[in-house]
């Protein structure tokens, strides 16, 4: 699914307009009517409380066609007018003369108001600002935001937490609403992903308000969501006919004394994903733990005992995952300079080579192209020096990827895969992922794809999807805090064939049950 810029959804918008001979405010109507029918289908007519905190534009416009309905059908609100400027948008006047005729009147908001009380078991309707924000609130704006943030009420925001910049940061931790469920038009927001704004979204949920679908598809977009329909994609079904050597050899590089245990787990993912060999490279006191820990994989040894020192084998991988339990001894840095200045072979970078490729000046240039770095966020500062925020970072990211025509996985929650000027956001993975070794397993996974014939890109992107929904799975058994490393790879398997169950409508199941 894309992830459109805020023009890009004022243009479509324009466009929707003007193809379906509607007026800008019967699109308005459209989506709120929308919102009405998601709160009226839970709360079924439920006095609760219900604070609508409107801006001046057409987010705050929204607001007030809801209020329009919320009171058409008993709901119990009160209507609060977030008067920032004089520049009050048509189609907000419009429906601000609806609510009046209705006997409404809000109750204005300025600089100098008392802010209404707000009990913890109301809700509370953001509609104070949506795309349309491009500088920070006002001072009292912001107050009147953290006053809404304490209430502890629960927070439904249309369209965005006002607050949120479609392409900027947030200034500061209190400046936006956290909303506890956003209710966003058409399309998700990139703002919704990244670790500093995507905070102040709880749940959210898109509304199709009938914005037009060609045109949509027609946009290309700097983003896209990556979920279980875009990687099906990608997918490579098995052949019949095929043998071990259709689906490639991995070699996983890597380990170093007491860190053998990475390259055990990137191995394992590297198969379980479908590779048809795969070998490690390691010192030689990761001979024995691999052999025995782990039958399918082939070993190599270096000449060392304890670290890499001289990344020389006889077999022909046709891929390399590099760096996992590597450490960076400057022998070992030593050895992978020596081995890029004559490597052809496809990479995939981990961890300390990374850090390694991060210190050493003119390494960077050595990556053959396409190479697929994993970064979590520490090797990526290290890669790219600091960024003001999460906006700045994906900007910087893309200027790497496009200078080393590399790929790069900026590891998270919402993992972003970047190339060139795009980035791929990843939906699949939970915070049960926060454990020692799981970025090993994604190592493994990324170059057992590789091998395979999939695209740098694809393996990336696929790759990602199926390290989250592995562990997505997995939580289903062992909660959040159990979850490890190992727990992912005993569910690649069932990671794989989920992307082939097709989900049941819910009045198929209803009318199954009668
Ligand atoms: N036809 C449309 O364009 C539709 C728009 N919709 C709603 O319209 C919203 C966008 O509306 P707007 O473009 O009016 O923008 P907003 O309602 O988000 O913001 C209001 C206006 O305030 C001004 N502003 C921005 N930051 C400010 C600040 N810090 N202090 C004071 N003023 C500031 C801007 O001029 C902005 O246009 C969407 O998020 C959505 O909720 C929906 O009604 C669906 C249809
Ligand atoms: N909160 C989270 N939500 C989803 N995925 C997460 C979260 N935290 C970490 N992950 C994922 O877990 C993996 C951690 O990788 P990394 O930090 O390299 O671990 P290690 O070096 O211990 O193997 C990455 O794939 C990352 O995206
Ligand atoms: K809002």
């Amino acid at each position: 699914m894309k992830i459109f810029s805020g023009k890009q959804i004022y243009d479509a918008d324009k466009f929707t307009i003007e193809k379906q001979q509607i007026t800008s405010e019967q699109l308005m109507e459209r989506a709120a009517i929308q919102i009405f029918n998601w709160i009226h289908s839970r709360l079924q007519g439920a006095q609760i409380k219900i604070h609508l905190f409107c801006g001046i534009g057409n987010n705050g416009g929204d607001g007030l066609v809801l209020a329009r309905h919320l009171n058409e059908h008993g709901y119990n609100i009160d209507v609060h007018i977030v008067n920032y400027s004089d520049s009050r948008s048509e189609d907000f006047l419009i429906n601000l003369d609806r609510l009046k005729e209705k006997g409404i009147w809000p109750n204005f908001l300025n600089e100098d108001a008392t802010f209404p009380a707000i009990a913890q078991e109301d809700v509370v309707v953001d509609a104070i600002f949506g795309i349309g924000l491009n500088r920070a609130p006002d001072d009292w704006v912001q107050n009147l935001i953290v006053h809404l943030n304490n209430s502890q009420a629960f927070i439904l925001a249309i369209d965005m937490p006002s607050g949120v910049f479609m392409q900027d940061m947030v200034p500061s931790s209190e400046g936006a609403i956290r909303a506890n469920y956003v209710l966003t038009f058409q399309v998700p927001k990139l703002a919704f992903f990244l670790p500093q704004t995507g905070v102040f979204v709880e749940q959210w949920e898109i509304l199709d308000i009938g914005l037009d679908w060609e045109f949509l598809q027609g946009m290309e977009t700097d983003y896209e969501l990556i979920g279980k329909n875009e990687v099906l994609a990608m997918y490579r079904p098995r052949e019949k006919y095929s043998h071990k050597g259709t689906y490639g050899h991995a070699l996983i590089v890597g380990g170093s004394y007491g860190k053998i245990g990475a390259v055990t787990l990137a191995c394992k993912g590297s198969l379980l994903v479908g590779s048809g060999l795969v070998t490690a490279f390691v010192p030689k006191c990761g001979y024995l733990p691999l052999q025995s820990s782990f039958p399918e994989a082939m070993v190599l040894t270096d000449s060392a005992e304890e670290k890499i020192s001289n990344i020389d084998f006889s077999i022909s991988p046709n891929v390399i995952g590099m760096g996992v339990g590597i450490g960076t001894h400057p022998t070992t840095a030593q050895a992978l300079s020596n081995f890029l200045d004559n490597n052809t072979i496809p990479l995939v970078l981990d961890a300390d080579a990374l850090n390694i490729l991060s210190e050493t000046p003119g390494l960077l240039d050595k990556m053959p192209a396409q190479s697929v770095l994993t970064p979590h966020p520490k090797e990526l500062e290290r890669l790219l020096g600091k960024w003001e925020n999460d906006f700045d970072k994906l900007r910087k990211v893309k200027e790497f990827s496009q200078k080393y025509d590399c790929i790069v996985v900026i590891k998270g929650a919402h993992t972003i895969t970047v190339y060139g000027n795009r980035g791929y956001v990843n939906t699949s993975g939970n915070p049960g992922m926060a454990t020692g070794g799981s970025g090993d397993v994604l190592t493994g996974i990324i170059t057992g794809l590789r091998a395979q014939g999939y695209s740098a890109l694809h393996a990336a992107i696929f790759g990602v999807y199926l390290h989250g929904r592995a562990a997505d799975i997995a939580v289903g058994e062992t909660g959040f805090q159990a979850l490890i490393a190992s727990s992912i790879l005993d569910h690649i398997g069932k990671s794989y064939l989920d992307l082939f169950k097709v989900v049941e409508p819910e009045d198929a199941k209803e009318e199954k049950g009668k």
